[in-house]
């Protein structure tokens, strides 16, 4: 606005001057009018240094906005950058972690298929030997000459069928195969067991048994004394002492065999069956 005026008042002051010199009246005023337009040249210099700065501060206003605007977008991304990256690694350290469970989780799975793999092992062990001594058995078993089984007698359908008797005290018990009577065929008093025809495959099975068991002699073992393939019947010698149960309740004895001990039982018992030549 004071540049304008001061523009202004400079042609004013020209037009003044150059009419006073063309009329020649007013010629002592030159000296000042001249000054004034040096102002005035000076001032418009000035005005476009303004001009020129006032552009330039625009300019570097524009490129401090730009570069400030630049820095935020910067700012975001790194920003972003730093919420992805903690959100990977605490994601890497869930999957660690989960790895770790997972691990944990085989590990002991390991280490019970290994205690299971050490239980079937010596089951397993057991289970050989037994086979070991069970083969030494029925090699013994087909070794043994029949005078081993003197005194066995082969009874007759209609023998047995007599001497079953009909007055319940003399019934002794059921077994799993099995009923077994205090019987008297011939005269001599025997353990007398009928077996359940429908467990057993037939006849050859049941001689094939019974060719077994009348060679078998041990202290603990009943003697089979004669047998009667019609009709499946077996007959043991008689034992007046009462059941098994009986003697294990007098002895309280209440627990129950495991297989272990009821394996080793068998085996002892299958062992001192057997003639030592025989044994594994
Ligand atoms: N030789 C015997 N002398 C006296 N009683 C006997 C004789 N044999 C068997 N008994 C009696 O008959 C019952 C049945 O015997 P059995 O041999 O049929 O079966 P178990 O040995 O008891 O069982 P499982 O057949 O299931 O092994 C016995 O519990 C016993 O009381």
């Amino acid at each position: 606005m004071v540049v304008a005026a001061a523009a202004t008042a400079v042609a004013v002051a020209h037009t003044l001057v150059f009419w006073l010199n063309r009329n020649s009246q007013v010629a002592f005023l030159s000296p000042y009018l001249l000054k004034s337009q040096d102002l005035a040249e000076r001032i418009l210099s000035l005005e476009a240094d303004l001009n020129r700065q006032s552009e330039n501060t625009l300019k570097e206003k524009e490129e401090h906005e730009k570069t400030r605007t630049e820095l935020e977008v910067k700012e975001k991304q790194l920003e972003e950058e730093r919420q992805n990256h903690t959100l990977t690694v605490q994601r890497h350290g869930e999957e660690l972690e989960r790895q770790s469970r997972e691990l944990e989780r085989q590990r002991e799975e390991l280490e019970r298929q290994g205690r299971e793999l050490k239980m079937k092992d010596g089951k397993l062990n057991r289970m050989k030997t037994l086979t070991i001594v069970y083969e030494k058995f029925r090699q013994w078993i087909e070794g043994e000459a029949s005078n081993s089984s003197s005194g066995f007698t082969e009874f007759s359908h209609s023998e047995v069928d007599d001497s079953i008797p009909k007055d319940q005290k003399y019934h002794l018990g059921k077994g799993s195969y099995g009923i077994v009577y205090k019987a008297e065929p011939r005269g001599k008093t025997v353990a007398m067991k009928i077996l359940d025809k429908s467990s057993w495959q037939g006849e050859r099975e049941f001689k094939q048994e019974v060719g077994i068991l009348k060679r078998i002699r041990h202290p603990n073992l009943v003697i089979l004394l004669g047998a009667c393939s019609e009709k499946f019947a077996l007959m043991y010698e008689f034992l007046p002492s009462g059941t098994l149960e009986d003697c294990l309740s007098k002895e309280e004895r209440k627990e129950s065999f495991s297989w272990e001990e009821s394996q080793s039982g068998n085996q002892h018992m299958l062992c001192s069956c057997i003639p030592p030549q025989y044994q594994a």
